[in-house]
């Protein structure tokens, strides 16, 4: 059988792992099927430079990208509005990408999902003239992002956007929006706002519908009105719970709704994070763009699989289901 050609971007100084390591471990799961070319991605060629040349070449099947959030959104957004699949390494601290799509975070599963071939189309959005993957925020996220340092992520990984974030919420002040969307204008106060494609459930702040579908073809908008410290914890907590739980939030400071397209403008502005990444002020315009970037993922989604049994000592296990009979 001849093997599939895909292009690897490999991102050397993602996450605090050992990368020399990850990236022979890599080809040792993938390249009995895959034939790889390593592309590494540098302060100055990004995996969006990469992906987009791996696509002009015209001679890959997949194109692979290995690292953190950054890179991943980079090679998904060159790949969006195009069919080749991308295939997915998380290698960061975060690695939200492939929470929200319900790809596995260790390095063997991520190669084994690549491995078993299966691909779907996702959806994608437009936000202020560029693509997004994930999510945007206004308000509480966009100040978390920014002081979040890179040296506080090494330290601390995750802990750092909490830390943060615990701070910023000292600081909540509410702006007034006005959110338009196809059939509706709401105006409120807010102290933060989320519009969702896809969303992991660490990214609290989009959690106010009972799951994020990244696939239907619309956006979750999430609007938060806490206007106390104390209430800003409570619905981070309660957010945190149901967005686990897969339920829909109840509180009064919580709203969402669910639209193709939406247009939110502030008074004061406010900063905006587009998928971890300051990108200006208010006004924000999103528009869903239904399969817009195909992805290799698991067979059944991560959080499906509600059985393990591997590993137990003394395991026998006795297949019981009925035989069928020809008569
Ligand atoms: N060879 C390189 N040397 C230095 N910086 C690089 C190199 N390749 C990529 N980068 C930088 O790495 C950043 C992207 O990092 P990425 O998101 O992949 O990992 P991370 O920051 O460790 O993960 P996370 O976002 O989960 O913390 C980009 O800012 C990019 O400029």
């Amino acid at each position: 059988m001849s093997r599939r050609k895909a292009c690897l971007i490999f991102n050397p100084v993602a996450g605090n792992t050992d990368s020399e390591l990850e990236l022979a471990r890599i080809k040792e799961l993938l390249s009995s099927q895959i034939e790889l070319d390593i592309q590494f991605t540098t302060e100055e060629i990004g995996a969006d430079k990469l992906a987009q040349e791996a696509v002009k070449k015209d001679e890959f099947e997949i194109i692979i990208a290995a690292g953190g959030d950054g890179t991943l959104s980079e090679a998904a957004k060159a790949l969006g509005e195009t069919t080749t699949p991308l295939g997915v390494i998380p290698r960061g601290t975060a690695n939200a990408f492939a929470a929200a799509l319900g790809i596995p975070d260790t390095l063997d599963e991520a190669c084994e999902t690549i491995l078993s071939g299966k691909t779907r189309r996702i959806d994608i959005g437009r936000c202020n003239g560029r693509l997004m993957t994930l999510l945007a925020g206004i308000g509480f996220e966009a100040e978390t992002i920014e002081n979040a340092s890179r040296e506080a992520k090494q330290r601390w990984g995750a802990l750092a956007y909490l830390v943060s974030g615990i701070q910023q919420l000292r600081e909540l002040e509410l702006f007034e929006a006005e959110i338009e969307t196809d059939d509706k204008i709401i105006k409120v106060s807010a102290g933060a706002l989320t519009v969702a494609n896809a969303a992991p459930p660490t990214s609290i702040l989009a959690q106010g519908p009972a799951g994020i579908l990244y696939d239907d073809g619309l956006l979750d908008i999430t609007i938060i009105s806490s206007n106390t410290w104390a209430s800003a914890i409570a619905a981070s907590y309660h957010l945190l719970q149901t967005g686990l739980r897969g339920d829909a939030a109840k509180r009064d400071d919580i709203g969402y709704i669910r639209t193709k397209r939406v247009k939110i403008t502030t008074d004061p502005p406010q900063k905006i994070v587009l998928d971890g990444e300051m990108i200006g002020n208010t006004p924000l315009e999103v528009e869903c763009v239904p399969g817009g970037l195909t992805v290799m993922v698991p067979m059944l989604p991560a959080e499906k699989i509600s059985e393990k049994l591997e590993g137990l000592p003394n395991l026998e296990v006795e297949d019981k289901s009925p035989v069928v009979k020809n008569e």
